[in-house]
């Protein structure tokens, strides 16, 4: 998957030369292209804002500017187009599960108010443009959404995460754990300050240890996410679901 990112402040993105991302990169399972957008500037201060039509506070990211660097780093080819905005669609384990499907993303991070919106109409006429919030929550700009994104689908990747049921049994994944969250994860020692490790884990009786994992995972998803849980599709509850 090649991935390019545009940014005023592209020092955001060292994170992704670290960990299971750098990794990635590496091994050229993750083709990360890193763009400052103020190289497609053309005034002695490297404009790439003005203020707002109709007024209000704050600033607009100028079309120009922007429509410069998207055709400089797409040429003629038709990247899927991420545009983190608060207004956008909420980003989703399912989303991140699809984008991972993708062999090209560019992500266009904007700051100040936003993008001007003519630049996502201009090329949502040739590629696929999504608009996508990472939560409700206001940040400052687009660079950490995108970090959060590119972790979220970098992960599923093949070859990626060091093992696959790993993602598999994730939170929010898709098939068995859909609308719920993962429960409690334990390690070595035993018994910790008192605190013991439930005896079932040790039992080393695999049907026992999985429908305790179910178990806790819908107790902790009916406590922490009642949303979900009243959003579980009921085919996939079995009885001993039902009366927890
Ligand atoms: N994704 C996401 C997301 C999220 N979940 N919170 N904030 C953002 C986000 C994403 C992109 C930008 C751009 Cl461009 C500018 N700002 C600052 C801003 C603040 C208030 C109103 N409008 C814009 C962004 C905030």
């Amino acid at each position: 998957m090649r991935l390019d990112i545009i940014s005023i402040f592209p020092e955001y993105f060292a994170p992704l030369d670290v960990s299971l991302i750098g990794k990635a990169r590496e091994r050229g399972t993750l083709d990360v292209r890193i763009h400052q957008l103020r190289d497609w500037t053309h005034d002695v201060h490297k404009t790439v804002d003005d203020t707002p039509y109709g007024g209000g506070p704050g600033m607009v990211m100028k079309p120009e500017v922007w429509g410069e660097a998207i055709d400089a780093v797409i040429g003629d080819g038709a990247p899927r187009m991420i545009v983190p905005t608060p207004s956008g669609r909420p980003f989703t384990q399912e989303l991140a599960q699809e984008l991972a499907g993708e062999p090209w993303l560019l992500f266009a991070c904007g700051r100040y108010e936003g993008i001007d919106s003519r630049v996502m109409a201009e090329y949502a006429t040739r590629l696929p443009v999504d608009e996508v919030s990472i939560g409700d929550y206001v940040l400052a700009g687009g660079e950490v959404a995108v970090l959060v994104m590119v972790e979220a689908i970098g992960r599923l990747l093949p070859g990626v995460l060091g093992n696959a049921q790993s993602a598999v049994d994730d939170s929010f994944a898709p098939g068995s754990m859909r609308n719920l969250v993962e429960g409690p994860v334990y390690t070595k020692p035993p018994v910790w300050r008192g605190h013991e490790v439930p005896a079932v884990l040790l039992s080393g009786h695999h049907g026992k240890v999985a429908r305790w994992r179910r178990d806790e995972a819908l107790r902790r998803t009916v406590r922490n996410r009642p949303e979900l849980a009243a959003a579980l599709d009921p085919d996939t509850l079995d009885k001993h679901d039902r009366k927890l």
